[in-house]
């Protein structure tokens, strides 16, 4: 099996250098960024509701305080920013999502000063992922040897994290976070000026900034003119919270590669471990017909592993169960001076793969850095333009990890068809194998190595190593067959992802010009 592995991954690398060319060929020619198309909802009338002296009392108008909005609000108010941030709801949201935290994403929190916001909430450490496949588990550990001790996943409450975030924003004296609902962004002769916003009381208010960032989450209602909105909805996740219960690798994400979608796990407290189970399509069966109980007794239940499937069943009779749509966008946004986007209202990823808050935190350091020279913000459309290199400069990381997400969900999906049956079969055992063959597609996974030609060599050496189990020792013209299907559905899978992503932003970001602006 190594030899055939290793054989696979030599050939990968030919294969996918051609792969990558032909397909790079083939394609017409990547989307350019385009003139910004800017309808917003609200017209704006001459110095309307500014202050005295007609300028803005803040820098930066934050839409939204969860993940990213939180993180940027402290992130900017650190670098001396006057920021406003306008958030629906400021109690502790209490959700199934952002609660794997990957070790790239706390990279980046320590990046940002904000390490201490998974301390005093009782997250734990997570080492790496145990695979699951027909009654056989590998365990995956994250290449972490080379880091300071304390860099490992976390796993927590996302509420708690987010209530961390917030008030540690909130703590600086620049940084001011209030409750209200941002109806609509205000537009001024293609320029967004600022928010309309409804109070908690119902007061309708206007803000003014030179520059908006709107973080309003998957549910995104501003995102409509500032980018194209391209989502997709594969599954949805079902939530369960398990109760004292040990995981059979602790300190580890758990996935199951179940029928007909996987199941995950991982500890979100020192008592409780989540539970997300994947519902392929956009329908999950009724909670309150009791239909989804019978779901997950006849159909997960069963494929669940021995030392948790009471405390599972438990938690399917407790009752509290929630569901959460899966969604997937790629980036496309239309630069609009005065705005930009942020966190999921800008791009999503199928979140198999625990990327979503790693991707808002990367950028938001891109972000960061592009912004420190630039004392002033008030010229919109030379920042816009300025701006435009952030979306370059973000897609190592950001492709890497969204290429990876809808990849291996696709693989990890049970299938009738044999060739994909076989790739899935082909990925379990390659990552079974250990060594360069577990530790690069996990650190591709975890953020702490994102390389998009990394992954895609990765991907095709899966299929290869899969061709390769059929063809030895010794081939049939159906096994052949197979093969052959195995690789165009390999390709089948990947390179729509690849498109969407932008091939020359994500495997040849030093072509694109923008990729060079500077402040001016
Ligand atoms: C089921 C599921 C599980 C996931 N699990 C993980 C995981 O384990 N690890 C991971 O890294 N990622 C995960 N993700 C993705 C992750 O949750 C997101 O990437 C992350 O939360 C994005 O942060 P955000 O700030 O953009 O959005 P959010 O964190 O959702 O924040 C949006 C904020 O905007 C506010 N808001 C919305 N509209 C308005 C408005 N009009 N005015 C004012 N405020 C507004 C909301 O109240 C909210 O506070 C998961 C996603 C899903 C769907």
């Amino acid at each position: 099996m190594v030899d055939l592995g290793l054989s696979g991954s030599l050939l990968v690398v030919v294969l996918g250098f051609v792969a990558v060319f032909c397909f790079f060929i083939g394609r017409s020619k990547s989307k350019t960024d385009g003139s910004a198309t800017s309808t917003t909802t609200t017209t704006l009338y001459n110095g309307e509701s500014r202050s005295k002296d007609g300028t803005e009392d803040v820098d930066i108008i934050i839409v939204g305080a969860g993940v990213a909005g939180a993180a940027l609000a402290h992130t900017l108010g650190k670098e001396g920013r006057r920021v406003k941030v306008i958030e629906r709801d400021l109690t502790e949201p209490d959700r199934i999502v952002g609660e794997l935290l990957q070790p790239g994403g706390y990279l980046k929190l320590q990046e940002l000063g904000l390490e201490d916001c998974v301390e005093k909430i009782d997250a734990q450490r997570v080492f790496g992922y145990a695979l699951f496949k027909d009654g056989k588990s590998t365990r995956l550990s994250y290449p972490l040897e080379k880091f300071h001790s304390d860099v490992s996943g976390r796993s927590f409450h996302n509420g708690r994290f987010i209530q961390r975030m917030r008030e540690k924003a909130a703590a600086l004296p620049n940084v001011k976070l209030e409750q209200g609902t941002v109806t609509s962004l205000l537009e001024e002769k293609g320029i967004i000026r600022g928010v309309q916003y409804k109070t908690k009381s119902g007061e309708e208010l206007k803000a003014y900034a030179p520059l908006t960032v709107v973080c309003d989450g998957c549910f995104s209602n501003l995102r409509r003119t500032l980018c194209d909105p391209k989502v997709e909805v594969p599954s949805c996740f079902v939530g369960l919270v398990l109760e004292n219960c040990q995981l059979p690798h602790e300190n580890h994400g758990h996935v199951i590669l179940a029928d007909p979608s996987p199941i995950l796990f991982y500890p979100i407290s020192s008592t409780e471990v989540r539970c997300l189970v994947d519902v392929p399509g956009q329908k999950v069966p009724s909670i309150s017909n009791g239909e989804m109980a019978k779901y997950l007794k006849s159909v997960v239940a069963p494929q669940v592993p021995p030392e948790i499937k009471d405390a599972f069943i438990a938690a399917i009779d407790k009752g509290n169960i929630r569901t959460m749509p899966n969604r997937s966008m790629p980036a496309a946004p239309h630069p609009t001076p005065g705005a930009l986007l942020m966190g999921d209202a800008f791009n999503m990823r199928h979140p198999l793969t625990g990327g979503g808050m790693t991707v808002a935190l990367s950028d938001i350091v891109v972000l960061r850095d592009l912004l420190k020279p630039l004392r002033d913000l008030n010229d919109a459309s030379t920042l816009c333009r300025y701006l435009e290199s952030f979306y370059t400069l973000r897609k190592p990381v950001a492709s890497t990890i969204n290429t990876l997400a809808g990849a291996l969900y696709k693989v990890f999906c049970a299938s009738p068809d044999q060739a994909r049956k076989e790739m899935r079969e082909a990925c379990f055992d390659y990552l079974s194998l250990g060594g360069v063959f577990s530790e690069g597609p996990v650190s591709l996974l975890s953020g702490l190595n994102p390389r998009p030609l990394s992954l895609v060599c990765h991907f095709f050496a899966v299929a290869i190593f899969g061709v390769g189990r059929l063809l030895l020792p010794f081939p049939s013209p159906k096994r052949i067959w197979i093969g052959a299907r195995l690789i165009s559905s390999a390709s089948a899978i990947i390179f729509p992802i690849i498109k969407a992503e932008g091939v020359r932003q994500m495997f040849f970001p030093a072509t694109v010009p923008a990729y060079y602006r500077k402040p001016s």
